[in-house]
């Protein structure tokens, strides 16, 4: 039988999140951190454990079907991958930065500057768009100290929290793209192993999808209950049933996270009382 091959970061930024969504997929996998490839023994997968960096080279050489990747690799080496689902972890910017007393605005004032970075062709492709010539000048890590040690007059990285960016006396001037972790393929895929891959993502979506939801509960006098209904989105209509006191019910419904304490604030004023939140396990619609 056919085994799917998904490539995942041996250690770094992505490789707890990327097993937690495994195992939340109900996948169990020996803890083989140490070795290249495991398996699961539940589902016909193979792991490999390899660098974020090289995962792109691997798809495409059909050496993994799959992969957990930070999609700014996708833009910088794999624009033949297939990018199957976003995932909502590690979400960061890759930006061009200035030393912060820099009197340059952005891009258009790089022109035959030099600038430091780990992602060339991400960085060629904003440059080629904004008709700008650069020199660029590629390091592998510790980027963000180049324009302090003479190296280069901008860099162009990884931005999160901007506190790398801060520490080495930099301003962020451009946002070239936003990324986050995402479910990537390679482009060809038998039809046996499009199937696994169907069947796995039918799972993964299940635990997205409860991972952006609360299960809801809340007691409601039965004379609010009109008002508390129009508030709420929901999977289909919610469940009401009666308590024990009279002419008071008990409301269960489901609210995604993004408009969550809005949504509460609303019931709370509409009428509803202890409110219960939840978080929910798996959500299959
Ligand atoms: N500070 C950050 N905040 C959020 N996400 C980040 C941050 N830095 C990197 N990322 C994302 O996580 C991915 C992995 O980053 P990490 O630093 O762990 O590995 P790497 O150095 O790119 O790769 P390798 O596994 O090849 O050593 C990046 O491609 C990016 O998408
Ligand atoms: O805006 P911030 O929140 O400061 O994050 C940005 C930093 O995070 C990443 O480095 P990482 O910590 O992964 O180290 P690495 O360069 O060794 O991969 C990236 O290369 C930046 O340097
Ligand atoms: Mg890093």
């Amino acid at each position: 039988m056919e085994k799917l091959k998904i490539a995942i970061q041996k250690s770094g930024r992505l490789h707890d999140e990327s097993l937690k969504i495994l195992k939340n997929c109900g996948i169990s996998i020996d803890n083989g951190r140490d070795q290249l490839k495991v398996e699961a023994s539940n589902f016909p997968l193979e792991i490999f454990y390899l660098r974020n960096g090289d995962i792109p080279q691997y798809l495409r050489d059909g050496i993994a079907d799959l992969a957990i990747v930070g999609e700014n690799l996708l833009y910088e080496k794999g624009d033949d991958l297939i990018i199957q689902r976003r995932l909502g972890f590690s979400k960061c910017k890759v930006s061009l930065a200035i030393p912060k007393q820099s009197t340059m605005k952005g891009v258009k004032d790089l022109e035959g500057m030099q600038i430091a970075t780990s992602y060339p062709n991400t960085l060629q492709k904003y440059l080629d768009k904004q008709g700008v010539n650069a020199n660029i000048h590629l390091i592998t890590g510790s980027v963000e100290i180049a324009p302090n040690i003479g190296l280069a007059d901008a860099i162009c990285d990884i931005v999160s929290s901007g506190s790398t960016l801060f520490k080495n006396n930099l301003k962020e001037s451009d946002v070239i793209l936003n990324s986050e972790a995402v479910l990537a393929s390679s482009p060809t895929l038998s039809k046996e192993k499009q199937e696994l891959l169907d069947k796995l993502m039918f799972r993964i979506d299940s635990v997205l999808r409860a991972e952006n939801s609360k299960y809801v509960l809340l007691n409601a006098p039965n004379d609010k209950l009109e008002d508390i209904i129009k508030i709420l989105p929901g999977m289909k209509s919610p469940t009401i049933m009666p308590l024990a006191e009279s002419n008071w019910s008990s409301v269960h419904t489901v609210i995604t996270q993004e408009k969550f304490w809005e949504i509460i604030d609303e019931l709370k004023s509409a009428g509803a009382e202890s409110i219960i939140v939840t978080p929910i396990e798996k959500m299959i619609l």
